[in-house]
């Protein structure tokens, strides 16, 4: 595997080695020490969590706070997401600030996403099943979360908004001033 650092401290896009014969492909989706000699950062991830969506579905953007925050390695199984991390660590240089990737099943890239990140997607192909590992466990209580299309992120969902689907709740999220304000 190799890690390749965002502009983002800590977020890294994960390029895994993948290996292919007539049978099919095999690689190794996380190994503890590589991904530690790689970006510096040991992880106990303790949770697994998979979702399904159709084409124009958007999850996010979502974090648990506080003591309840979780670091993420997203990736796609089958189809395309273009997957968003949103930088809103107090005090960071790029507060505010994302990045963006398109996760397919084709190129098997993955995402780091640390603590204090608010994480989304919008499915890109007509369907996707998303996987990733959290280091901590869900809370419920301490869930938060931004609106998708806060303005001073201006994040570019790349479809068009008609076909956008999300859940009530992810409709009501505050905007990022507001979030911050509660920071
Ligand atoms: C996240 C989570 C949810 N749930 C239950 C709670 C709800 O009854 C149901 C669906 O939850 P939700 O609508 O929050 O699922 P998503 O919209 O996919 O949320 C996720 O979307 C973005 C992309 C993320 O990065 C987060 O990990 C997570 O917030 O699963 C659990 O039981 N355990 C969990 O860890």
């Amino acid at each position: 595997m190799k890690a390749e650092q965002t502009k983002l401290e800590g977020c890294f896009i994960i390029h895994d080695s993948i290996f292919r014969d007539s049978r099919g492909y095999f690689f190794e989706s996380f190994n503890q020490q590589k991904f530690a000699e790689q970006t510096g950062q040991v992880v106990n991830f303790v949770q697994d969590n998979q979702s399904y969506s159709s084409r124009g579905v958007l999850r996010g953007l979502h974090l648990q706070k506080g003591e309840a925050a979780q670091a993420k390695l997203v990736r796609v199984i089958t189809g395309k997401v273009l997957d968003i991390a949103v930088d809103v660590r107090k005090g960071s240089p790029t507060f505010g600030q994302h990045v963006a990737v398109e996760l397919t099943e084709e190129n098997h890239t993955q995402l780091f996403i640390p603590r204090g990140f608010a994480h989304g997607f919008i499915v890109l192909s007509e369907t996707a099943t998303f996987f990733y590992k959290c280091d901590n466990f869900y809370n419920k209580a301490a869930e938060g979360g931004i609106i998708y299309n806060d303005p001073d992120i201006a994040i570019d969902w790349q479809i068009p908004s008609a076909e956008f689907e999300l859940s009530e709740k992810d409709l009501q999220l505050p905007g990022l001033q507001e979030f911050t304000a509660a920071l």
